[in-house]
């Protein structure tokens, strides 16, 4: 049994010790442990928490959220330029972190933005390469449409794009809606195509995506079911859950390095420390613990560790810099009562027949909620004149508040990724918004559905933000949350951007096929929508908007950049802390560039090849 005591773990040595039992850093435990003689412990803080309907069954994704149970209910900081408003940030908590609470879409970035990562200097770190990890991390099961269904969904996979026996189980959804085709008719009048395998590197146009969802149960697949439980018997796998590290220890090395010899540890409100490690201490604690563990260690901005009483170890004043999330704005409508949606379940009789179609894995219980996706480029929301006029903003004199104003090898690094973001502005195959189709009433945030009514919530998200925040210390105590700062709308083309595809989602719903779906709006709410009637000023209208209701759609990344150290980089090309002989970041905090797809397939690659690279560096 790999689950282990706290004194069997801290009395065991081990190879590898991994901070976090999460997306990444299972699947690196999982892969480590093939080898019967590398031994790794896994130390996380949330629960084993088995199987629960609310994990398992897809179509009650959403409650977890904001449960702290799975959640680690972050909020951020009050966003000056939302209307300093603060808002919720999600993190999955337990054996299985994010992949536990995610919304099950299985997406890929784009091939730019991987071979981006070897633009960056990390040699090795590209499309071809990481293909080859998301590919060995799936098992794909295929749809079973017509090859005309297909095309209309915008679903017809190349076999040679995806895995075949990976640990993640993905397939299709197990039934399609009308208003599915209907919205990807009414995008292809607006210009959009269908992109029928948007996995291949270019990820624009209509398309579906498939969901990390063994349809033999229809039951989720995430990183616990896919590499802890399969591997639970393995001797030289251990794993303490419910134990919150506090610290990394870093020793001298005699040189100019520092080791990271084990890690202090809460578990049952009693601390305690691990010393035997015969290799790495590896962080895979997500982009907002990953950097709040590297200050908590004393690796991270001197100024920034002093006003906690923490002494430094290394001077990375990079670390918990250059976060970057979607922002995502909702357009919800009511629709017609033919149309069969989501929110049939929220209502005793719908309840038990989905209930009953739940049994034979069918219906809406059994498949993911938001299925259809539209990714757009800047030439389908803009004038050429607004994507010259955004290309041109893509610079560090036109964002506030950030670090790389005032140092200098922060602004090197921003520079690289701001000429990469101008490059990106000006292809119209590379993707700079999403709207994803929610097929019901979006279940969190605002209004509530009126029962016995049909929802569609159409979410609109910015891919690339110009805007960059921070996540850094809230105070010394490891135990608080750390204080996390998107910093929406820093630059100005941010909220631009954000206006221009709220208006593209709102055409949408005015342009047909789509449009004769359309009874109402719930989002934008009716006073929004009459000033949008009357009103010339429409721009500040859709403005105030975005200000009141954005929110963060949970890819936070960038806050361990794996970059060249006086470009703002926390970790080099083998995913080892600057300035550390031994300390490692393996989660998606080290993508030092927002990806215009959801994270968990770009989680579970890293993951994938650091195991290789680790395994590598032992031959
Ligand atoms: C609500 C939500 C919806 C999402 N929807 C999608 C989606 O539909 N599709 C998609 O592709 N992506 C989605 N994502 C994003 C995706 O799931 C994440 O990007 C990915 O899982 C992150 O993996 P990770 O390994 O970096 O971190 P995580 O998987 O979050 O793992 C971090 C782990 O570290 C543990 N930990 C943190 N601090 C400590 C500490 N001090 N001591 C011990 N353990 C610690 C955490 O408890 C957690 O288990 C979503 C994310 C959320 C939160």
């Amino acid at each position: 049994m790999p689950i282990v005591s706290a004194t069997e773990f801290t009395s065991a040595t081990v190879d590898y010790l991994i901070v976090g039992g999460g997306s990444a850093g299972l699947a690196l435990a999982a892969r480590l442990t093939e080898d019967s003689d590398v031994v790794v412990g896994v130390v996380e803080a949330g629960d084993y928490h088995g199987h629960t309907h609310e994990v398992d069954i897809p179509g009650m994704t959403g409650q977890t959220i904001a449960n702290p149970k799975y959640d680690w209910t972050f909020f951020s900081t009050p966003q000056t330029r939302a209307n300093n408003r603060v808002v919720l940030q999600p993190r999955g908590k337990g054996l299985g972190g994010s992949s536990l609470i995610n919304f099950l879409g299985l997406l890929r970035p784009s091939k730019d933005e991987f071979d981006a990562l070897e633009e960056f200097g990390n040699e090795g770190w590209n499309w071809e390469s990481l293909l080859k990890y998301m590919k060995k991390s799936e098992k794909t099961h295929a749809s079973g449409l017509s090859e005309n269904d297909a095309k209309k969904y915008g679903a017809l996979p190349e076999n040679d794009l995806h895995g075949t026996d990976g640990p993640i189980l993905k397939s299709f959804p197990s039934f399609w809606t009308e208003l599915h085709g209907v919205l990807f008719d009414t995008a292809e009048a607006l210009g959009v195509p269908r992109n029928l395998e948007p996995v291949d590197g270019n990820t624009v146009g209509t398309s579906t995506c498939f969901a990390s969802i063994d349809p033999r149960t229809a039951t989720r697949s995430h990183a616990a079911t896919g590499y802890f439980e399969p591997n639970h018997a393995r001797k030289n796998l251990l794993v303490l859950p419910n134990a919150q590290v506090l610290r990394v220890v870093i020793e001298s090395d005699g040189n100019n390095f520092k080791r990271a010899s084990g890690v202090e540890f809460v578990v049952g409100g009693v601390t305690m420390k691990t010393k035997n490690v015969k290799r790495d201490v590896i962080l895979s604690a997500g982009s907002f613990q990953t950097p709040q563990l590297l200050e908590l260690s004393g690796i991270g901005n001197p100024d920034i560790l002093k006003k906690f009483g923490i002494e430094t170890a290394v001077n990375l004043p990079s670390v918990g810099e250059n976060l970057q999330d979607h922002v995502y704005i909702p357009v919800i409508i009511e629709v017609d009562q033919k149309y069969e949606t989501l929110d049939v379940v929220f209502e005793p009789a719908g309840l038990q027949a989905q209930q009953e179609l739940y049994k034979e894995q069918k219906g809406f219980m059994s498949s993911v909620a938001a299925p259809a996706y539209l990714f757009l480029a800047a030439q389908h929301i803009g004038t050429e004149s607004d994507v010259n006029t955004w290309q041109a903003k893509a610079d560090a004199s036109t964002t506030k508040d950030i670090a790389a104003n005032v140092l200098p090898d922060l602004a090197k690094g921003l520079q690289k990724q701001y000429d990469l973001q101008k490059r990106w502005f000006l292809d119209p195959n590379h993707a700079q918004a999403e709207i994803l189709d929610f097929i019901g009433f979006q279940p969190f945030f605002g209004p509530k559905p009126v029962p016995g009514k049909r929802y569609q919530s159409l979410i609109a998200s910015l891919m690339h933000p110009l805007s960059r925040g921070t996540v850094h210390l809230a105070s010394s105590n490891p135990l608080d949350a750390p204080a996390i700062n998107p910093n929406y709308f820093a630059n100005d083309v941010d909220l631009d951007l954000m206006v221009r595809i709220l208006d593209f989602t709102l055409k949408i719903c005015d342009t047909k096929p789509f449009s004769t779906a359309v009874q109402g709006f719930v989002l934008p709410p009716s006073d929004v929508m009459e000033s949008l009637q009357s009103t010339r000023n429409r721009e500040e209208v859709l403005r105030e908007y975005v200000r009141q209701w954005c929110g963060p759609v949970y890819h936070p990344v960038g806050t361990a950049a794996m970059m060249p150290r006086d470009e703002g980089g926390v970790v080099d090309g083998s995913l080892k802390v600057y300035g550390t002989t031994n300390l490692r970041v393996v989660d998606i905090s080290v993508l030092p560039l927002e990806i215009s797809s959801h994270t968990q397939s770009a989680a579970y690659a890293i993951g994938e090849k650091a195991a290789d690279i680790l395994k590598g560096e032992r031959l």
